[in-house]
């Protein structure tokens, strides 16, 4: 007899090799005209798509350096990946329309593994954009609250004793728990099972796109289908927030748009800001999961990587501490407070930029030709080698050193006018947030967070890796680079 996980994995790796030969036969002549880094036969090509997920970073500087300024391509799992750089080819990526170049087809495949449909992708940017970060001042008590409270749960430091915590794990745990303060209030985000709901969402759905990605559009959906658990994870979802939706109903229905202790959270601008989208509940529990998967690992990644980083050089610790005093001191916990905390913020961004791998990605709806006169064909993907860019001598002097105070020192220089080198300022030559229309909308609410949670452990906290410990190595995920798992060793700071 044969079982049924044998059945899935016999048709899933069937389905894959037909759609291989499929993509062998499908390639376009348009795309000759574009440079290749590693094999251009159809056959070997594969030897360089899996070269490219073992070395991704050097292969795209590479390319970079060879074709400044220009375009080239690297086979990957899902065919060939036009990488694009220099200012004027990625403002022709910003420029194009949504309907010639679009991001919903981006990594994580949403529409196959979280089920959330152009609409909805619209309408989560718009209130992130809008409502959550207009709130940022407004909610940073509540944020800040949580993040305490969260941390005292995990950092459990008893008189001046040592105790070792799990850094990935908490950090995630954390960050979930503060977002969700905003995103649908108490007593939800300190429920640990909707916490490790949406955490283990992040995960398992990287896990599932990784695999539909392989596939071509058409079986993508069969793909889902046979592997996904996606609605058993919306019904989870749905039955979280059933409760709060139905009672928020019932007051709007009663009270009109405003009443007394009307929740100011994200789920309720989801509810109030809907008209003309799915208002069931199961549109509310898609979109939540779909704005978690966007806010938590994406903020617990930057402040991990940051924390690493200040963990590896611990004579940084004291003056960044010594800036969390003083901007404390003049403007209390607020966001104006983190505002003033400069060093910290150029910690954040050069931390950032020294692990950025690939930018605005994008999937060619149909034939695109860039200013420079090169077509690409219908269903390319297309994406920037922030990974060279950043790592450009040209841009950055010392580009290969981590230098904390980068950007802290070019705020000195060029006065408070000068916005570009604030960790939330994007442009052709700082691309962790992407650039342009879609550039996160999210960023402004996910610094304030990262920089309040920096400033309560710089301030609460002494801190150090293991005895004989290192910062682990970082591994790459999809052109996504994710700190490794390490313990840090904490204790109430003495001072
Ligand atoms: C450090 C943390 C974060 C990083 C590094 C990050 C990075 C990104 C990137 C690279 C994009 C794609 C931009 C493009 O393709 O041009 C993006 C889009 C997006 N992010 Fe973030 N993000 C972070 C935090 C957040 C948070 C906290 C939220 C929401 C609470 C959020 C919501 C979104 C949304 C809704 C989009 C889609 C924008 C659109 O399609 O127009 N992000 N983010």
């Amino acid at each position: 007899m044969v079982d049924e996980s044998t059945l899935r994995l016999s048709l899933i790796a069937s389905i894959f090799v037909v759609s291989l030969f499929a993509s062998w036969y499908r390639r376009d002549p348009l795309l000759d005209a574009i440079p290749t880094v590693g094999f251009s036969d159809p056959i070997l090509s594969y030897l360089s798509a899996i070269r490219y997920k073992v070395y991704g970073p050097p292969m795209l500087k590479y390319g970079y350096e060879k074709t400044r300024r220009g375009l080239f391509k690297i086979a990957t799992f899902r065919g060939w990946m036009v990488l694009a750089s220099g200012p004027e080819l990625i403002e022709d990526i910003k420029k194009a329309p949504d309907d010639v170049l679009t991001r919903n087809a981006s990594l994580v495949e949403p529409e196959h593994t979280l089920g959330v449909t152009d609409d909805d992708n619209i309408f989560i940017a718009g209130i992130t954009r809008s409502k959550l970060t207009r709130n940022i001042a407004a909610t940073f008590k509540e944020v800040r609250d949580e993040l305490i409270r969260s941390l005292d749960a995990s950092i459990p430091v008893r008189g001046d004793d040592w105790v070792k915590v799990p850094v990935v794990e908490t950090v995630q745990r954390v960050v979930c728990a503060a977002t969700n303060r905003v995103f649908v209030g108490t007593p939800l985000c300190r429920d640990q099972n909707y916490l490790t709901m949406n955490i283990n969402l992040v995960i398992n759905t990287l896990k599932l796109a990784v695999l539909i990605r392989l596939f071509p559009k058409p079986l993508k959906p069969i793909v889902a289908h046979v592997l996904s658990n996606l609605s058993s994870q919306i019904q989870q979802g749905m039955e979280f927030i059933r409760p709060m939706v139905e009672e928020r109903f019932a007051r709007m229905e009663e009270f009109g748009d405003d009443w007394d202790d009307k929740p100011n959270d994200t789920l309720m601008w989801f509810m109030s800001e809907s008209q003309g989208v799915d208002r069931s509940l199961r549109g509310f529990a898609r979109r939540l999961l779909m704005i978690n998967f966007a806010g938590i690992h994406t903020t617990s990644t930057a402040f991990t990587s940051v924390f690493y980083r200040i963990l590896s050089d611990p004579e940084c610790i004291e003056p960044l501490r010594h800036e969390v005093e003083t901007a404390i001191a003049e403007e209390g916990w607020t966001k104006a407070g983190m505002d003033k905390m400069h060093k910290i913020d150029s910690f954040l961004r050069e931390s950032m930029r020294v692990n950025s791998i690939l930018a605005v990605s994008r999937l060619s709806l149909r034939p695109f030709t860039f200013s420079n006169g090169v077509t690409v064909p219908a269903g390319t993907s297309i994406a920037v080698p922030s990974a060279a860019i950043h790592m450009d001598g040209e841009i950055y002097p010392n580009p290969e050193e981590f230098d904390g105070l980068r950007y802290a020192k070019l705020r000195e220089r060029d006065g408070d006018a000068a916005t570009g080198h604030q960790a939330t300022s994007t442009s052709a030559e700082f691309l962790t947030f992407g650039y342009g229309r879609h550039a996160c909308p999210g960023r402004f609410f996910a610094v304030n967070e990262v920089k309040a949670l920096l400033a309560h452990i710089l301030v609460t906290y002494d801190f150090k890796f293991e005895e004989g410990k290192q910062g682990p190595r970082s591994f790459i995920i999809d052109s996504v680079r994710i700190p490794g798992k390490a313990n840090v060793m904490f204790r109430k700071r003495q001072k």
